[in-house]
């Protein structure tokens, strides 16, 4: 598959930059065609790839480009001034439907995807969802630009989508909280603050290495709950504490912004 034209609108803020630095390492898009756009018109973090193009033009890169990537965040989306007709556009915008792009941009082969904050490690879990006026080519190409940067999936529709934009695209976040809470704790009984932090990181690096190999983190629940031992008390607490419906309510909340209901 020869490198498209690539424009990166707002691509060098957090997510964009990642996505579109691990797609040049994997050679899916190039240094020579591909333009970052950015409010400054120049951004750090691509030293490593000579002959990249920068601009504050949004307008201009889009209209070079074969395929554009829109990674600002919604709020900023009035102010982005570009016309994407007749190119492939990418989103990763969460709440910002592919009907609301098509009328905002002029666009009808669009891809809307939900990356993660783990983008940049090329860890991300990333769900996608095809617009109508998509061809196969289309399809291959945002397969190879999001699997770059970790795996990537279709959905079937943006409902899927919005549902896994909580799941999957805030869930770095939802962990996050756990451990802050536990950081929070461990300090609250009096432990020096740089041990929890040093203590929880790690535990975070091993379990998320443990969770990912061979078994299924239903299986390991179960595995130290048959210990009847400390583990298994501090699960049924959590059980006994609601957290089924915590995680119930945190992922209906993220759905329900999402979706543009809240
Ligand atoms: N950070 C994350 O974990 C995830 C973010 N997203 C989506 O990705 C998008 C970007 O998020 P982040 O990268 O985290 O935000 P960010 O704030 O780091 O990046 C956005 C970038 O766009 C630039 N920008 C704003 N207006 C611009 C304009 N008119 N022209 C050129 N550049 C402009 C900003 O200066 C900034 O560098 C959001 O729409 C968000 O919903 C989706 C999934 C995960
Ligand atoms: O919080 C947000 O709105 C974006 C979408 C998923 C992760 N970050």
């Amino acid at each position: 598959m020869a490198a498209p034209r690539f424009a990166a609108l707002g691509g060098g803020g957090w997510l964009g930059g990642a996505l579109v630095r691990a797609a040049l390492s994997a050679g899916v898009i190039a240094p020579a065609t591909t333009v970052v756009t950015s409010r400054r018109g120049a951004v750090d973090g691509f030293e490593a790839f000579a002959g990249l193009g920068m601009t504050a033009d949004n307008r201009q890169a889009a209209a070079q480009a074969d395929v554009v990537l829109v990674a600002v965040r919604p709020g900023d989306i009035d102010a982005l001034d570009a016309d994407l007709s007749g190119k492939l556009v990418l989103s990763v915008m969460a709440m910002v439907p592919i009907d609301e792009l098509a009328g905002r941009f002029g666009c009808r082969r669009i891809v809307r995807a939900m990356p993660n904050a783990a983008a940049g490690r090329l860890k991300s879990f990333t769900p996608m969802v095809a617009g109508e006026a998509l061809d196969e080519q289309d399809r291959r190409f945002a397969e190879a630009f999001f699997a770059a940067s970790g795996i990537a999936e279709w959905l079937p529709d943006e409902r899927a989508l919005d549902y896994f934009t909580g799941l999957t695209g805030s869930g770095p976040a939802f962990f996050a909280a756990l451990a802050a809470a536990m950081e929070r704790d461990a300090v609250a009984r009096g432990f020096d603050a740089a041990l929890a932090a040093r203590a929880i990181r790690q535990l975070l690096a091993g379990a998320a290495e443990e969770l990912a190999g061979e078994r299924s983190p239903s299986e390991l629940v179960s595995i130290f709950k048959d210990y009847r031992g400390t583990t298994a008390a501090g699960l049924t607490a959590m059980e006994e504490h609601g957290l089924d419906p915590l995680v119930r309510a945190m992922l209906e909340a993220a759905e329900r912004r999402a979706a543009g209901l809240t």
